[in-house]
């Protein structure tokens, strides 16, 4: 299975991050709970240089809550500051404001130390596309929030939104892209749904995931469907099939739409809270 993106694209993209960042003071960064490796671009680490950062656990409600610990557990040992947040509910999006204070401490300090008093905290939403970047962002900006920007003082053509007088974020997010050539990677973003599946084949894709979950939540698929669960993972959407008569026209079982089924179930939490990957396989 071969999965491909747009070279253009990310050229732009990581031009117009490097000119994003030199504005900030924190680096806000969403990555994926349930492949919360995959879902990075680890260029960002050099992109990032010295600035403060914060990773958010975001879809946090569709992953494995003893592994969304293990995850926030893993990235505070590399020296991030963390949280687990659902952006949709807005789970964990409160506690958000306090951490960028702590992430920021030093250059809060610094300030302080050359006379500049309350002068607010920039920060840069990014991530991989369809990450929850723009959901975060309403949700931490809520309703209240005015937009800044285009005032003396402000640079050009930046729309920041003022969240509070400790903090402002830049209202468009950066764009990372994900490490495609690394095949692993790429079917993990195809499970979750952030690659399009049009260039994919989704029975061959279904197969995968399932036989991927036989390995970490073995009974997972098993429960949801109530079927016995063959060691063939194809075998297994014939029995989702059958369960859920899932037929084509002339009767056959439609094994094609029983696997597009089984990757919506996935990816809308059906099958359960399920993480993907594990910090002991990043170690
Ligand atoms: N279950 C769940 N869904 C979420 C969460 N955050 C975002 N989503 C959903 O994920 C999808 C993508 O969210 P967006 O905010 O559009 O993602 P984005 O990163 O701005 O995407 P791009 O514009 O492609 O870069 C939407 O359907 C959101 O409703 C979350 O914490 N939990």
């Amino acid at each position: 299975m071969h999965f491909q993106w747009y070279p253009g694209h990310m050229t732009k993209a990581k031009r117009m991050m490097q000119e994003n960042i030199k504005l900030i003071d924190l680096i806000i960064e969403l990555v994926d709970a349930r492949i919360p490796v995959s879902s990075r671009n680890p260029d960002i680490d050099e992109l990032g240089g010295q600035k403060a950062r914060l990773i958010l656990l975001n879809k946090s409600d569709l992953a494995s809550e003893r592994w969304n610990e293990k995850w926030e557990q893993y990235f505070k040992e590399k020296g991030f500051s963390v949280v687990r947040v659902n952006s949709r509910s807005g789970a964990g999006i409160k506690s958000i404001n306090k951490v960028i204070q702590e992430a920021c401490r030093e250059k809060i300090d610094r300030d302080r130390k050359r006379g500049i008093l309350n002068r607010p905290v920039r920060a840069m939403v990014v991530g991989i596309p369809n990450v929850g970047k723009s959901t975060f962002i309403n949700s931490l900006a809520g309703k209240a929030c005015a937009k800044t920007g285009n005032k003396p003082g402000v640079t050009k053509g930046k729309q920041w939104i003022r969240l509070n007088k400790q903090v402002e974020l830049l209202d468009t997010p950066g764009i990372l892209w994900p490490k495609f050539e690394d095949q692993e990677v790429g079917k993990k973003l195809a499970f979750i749904g952030s690659i399009k599946d049009e260039i994919l084949n989704t029975m061959e894709l279904a197969a995968e995931l399932i036989r991927s979950l036989s390995k970490s939540a073995p009974d997972q698929v098993k429960h949801t469907y109530d079927i016995a669960g063959s060691e063939d993972p194809y075998e297994v959407l014939r029995e989702i099939a059958e369960k859920k008569h899932c037929l084509t026209k002339g009767g056959e079982l439609d094994l094609e739409k029983t696997a597009a089924l089984f990757l919506d179930d996935f990816r809308g939490g059906k099958l359960g809270r399920l993480t993907l990957e594990f910090p002991e396989d990043y170690r």
